[in-house]
């Protein structure tokens, strides 16, 4: 028995082993949060699968709700006690979801860093910028502080950068002159004493990133980091991001509503809708190959780029969390929705190479083929099984083929899989 059970052990370590190849730098599965209401329990995030490889850059997509920022914020541990959190979030091979808040707050700004949309609010307004980044340095770059305390390095800050000798206050000063530099923050010397109210919102989002990098992290989380700019102001920030992407080697973890801004800077893009990822896929096969239809949708919804028009904005609303539709929450939005998505949530389902065979879920829903499983393209579809792609058929009930099809797993394939 003995013997049976270690055979047991490692061929499901052998298992684990493949499905959770060590390069991926951050490893979110089936991962789901929770949060309690006066209605009942909110689930904001439901089994998202996401992994990044060091120095990638993965776009996580999706309208206003569909669960980017609690994603994010899980992976930060910045969600607040009450929240339930299922799944796993492993970054380097570390499970994130069971550090303590100090271990957290060590891994946060040493190895993973973030930039957010209201930089205003991340910046504390009675303390110069460089002091506050200079003291970002010298807390995660184990530079000891030397006992000299926030209100005394602002008021003796010039006194001591005079001094011959360097102390750490200088030398983290001189970084943070080299980082502003870096990040084209004009005049930096001059600019590092200022107080945020003195800074516009893309030079305010230029020292988060100075801030961001000053730690030199593995993976930095932009959530929505240029959705405030205007657009020539968004376009440099998104150069920096990708600039000092590639200098540092940093992977990064871009949320966003805007596949203009996926297209520009993202390797990989998952998008959300109602808290799961429909669909994954390569930028470059996403936007060529488009296969589930919000995906569609939201290509469709970009605005045009000599005109700058909205060609097909995206009708309906993402539903209410506390109110889900039972079956597809994309459904009674979708133009290829049949009965069947609204009786059950199709399955997430890979989009493999042709011929592949596709094997059959154990104790899986009857009708419902589909398993789960490893997706070595990195590309899942949800609602292949009832129609995208091609046929924006009206809402109708499942035809004979649509049966065939589901028994046999998916209806069209292109092959055209990476
Ligand atoms: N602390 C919370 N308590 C209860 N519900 C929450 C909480 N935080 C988020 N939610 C709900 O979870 C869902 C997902 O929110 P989330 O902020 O992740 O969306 P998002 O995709 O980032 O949207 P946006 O583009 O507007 O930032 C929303 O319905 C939101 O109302
Ligand atoms: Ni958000």
């Amino acid at each position: 028995m003995s013997h049976d059970r270690n055979v047991e052990t490692a061929r499901i370590e052998t298992e684990r082993d493949q499905s959770n190849p060590p390069q991926q730098l951050l490893d979110i599965s089936d991962l789901s949060v929770t949060f309690p209401s006066q209605e009942g329990p909110v689930e904001a995030v439901t089994d998202v699968s996401l992994s990044i490889e060091p120095g990638e850059t993965v776009g996580l997509v999706g309208e206003s709700g569909s669960g980017k920022s609690v994603t994010a914020a899980t992976i930060l541990g910045l969600l607040e006690e009450s929240a339930r959190i299922d799944g796993s979030v492993e970054f380097d091979d570390q499970q994130l979801l069971t550090k303590t808040d100090d271990e957290l707050r060590e891994i946060r700004g040493d190895r993973i860093s973030m930039i957010f949309q209201e930089t205003g609010s991340s910046l504390n307004p009675v303390l110069t910028v460089g002091d506050q980044i200079s003291e970002t340095i010298r807390t995660h770059r184990s530079i000891p502080n030397e006992g000299i305390s926030r209100l005394e390095t602002s008021v003796l800050g010039n006194l001591l950068r005079s001094k011959s000798h360097p102390t750490n206050y200088e030398r983290s000063w001189e970084q943070t002159v080299e980082l502003f530099e870096r990040v084209g923050i004009p005049a930096p010397e001059q600019r590092a004493l200022e107080y945020p109210h003195e800074y516009s919102g893309g030079m305010k989002q230029r020292a988060m990133i100075a801030m961001a990098i000053s730690c030199r992290p593995d993976l930095l989380i932009a959530d929505e980091p240029t959705t405030a700019l205007d657009v020539t102001i968004e376009a440099q920030i998104l150069d920096l991001i990708d600039e000092v992407q590639a200098e540092f080697d940093t992977a990064v973890l871009f949320i966003t509503h805007d596949m203009g801004v996926v297209n520009e800077i993202c390797d990989r893009v998952a998008v959300m809708y109602a808290g799961r990822v429909v669909e994954r896929a390569p930028t470059d096969e996403l936007f060529a190959h488009p296969k589930h239809p919000y995906t569609q949708a939201l290509l469709d919804s970009i605005p045009s780029l000599e005109g700058g028009q909205t060609l097909d904005p995206l009708a309906g609303q993402v539903p209410d969390p506390t109110d889900k539709p039972p079956g597809c929450p994309f459904g009674p939005r979708c133009p290829s929705a049949t009965a069947c998505c609204d009786a059950r949530f199709p399955p997430e389902y890979p989009v493999t190479t042709a011929d592949e065979p596709l094997p059959v879920r154990e104790g899986g829903d009857d009708d419902v083929p589909s398993p789960r499983r490893n997706d070595p393209t990195g590309h899942a579809v949800h609602c292949v099984l009832y129609g995208s792609g091609d046929g924006l058929a009206p809402r109708r009930s499942p035809s004979d083929e649509d049966r065939q099809n589901a028994d046999r797993g998916r209806p069209e394939t292109d092959g055209g899989e990476p």
